[in-house]
């Protein structure tokens, strides 16, 4: 499975989850939380803070993992802003044309 497949793969889970609201799910648990998006927002902050530590440690095993649930959590950050995945290509192609 390519890169850009698991990550629109993922996208649409998270925002049919949301759409769905399934209870059990953690997802779902982001988008319903008593905290609103802070629930979200502290998630990328711990694990950034968590990827900041793994790489101060040369752990890039622990690397892999923590950027995954950076990954993840900020997907469900731009899914609760209404967000498409295809507009943050859109940023990053555009970017990528200046050089
Ligand atoms: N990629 C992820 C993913 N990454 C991280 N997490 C969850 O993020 C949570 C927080 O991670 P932590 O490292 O802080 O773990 P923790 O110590 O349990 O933290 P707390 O939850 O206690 O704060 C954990 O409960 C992880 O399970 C994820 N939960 C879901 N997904 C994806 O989302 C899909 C749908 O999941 P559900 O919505 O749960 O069905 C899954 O199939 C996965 O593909």
């Amino acid at each position: 499975m390519s890169d850009e497949d698991i990550l629109d793969e993922l996208f649409d889970l998270i925002e049919e989850r949301k759409a769905e609201l399934p209870e059990g799910s953690y997802t779902t648990s982001l988008f319903t939380h008593e905290k609103g998006e802070n629930a979200v927002l502290e998630k990328v902050g711990e694990e950034t803070t968590e990827l900041i530590l793994a790489a101060k440690d040369d752990d890039t095993d622990e690397m892999k993992a923590e950027g995954a649930d950076l990954l993840y959590h900020f997907l469900v950050l731009l899914s609760m802003k209404d967000v498409t995945l295809d507009e943050l290509r859109d940023e990053l192609g555009e970017r990528f044309g200046e050089h």
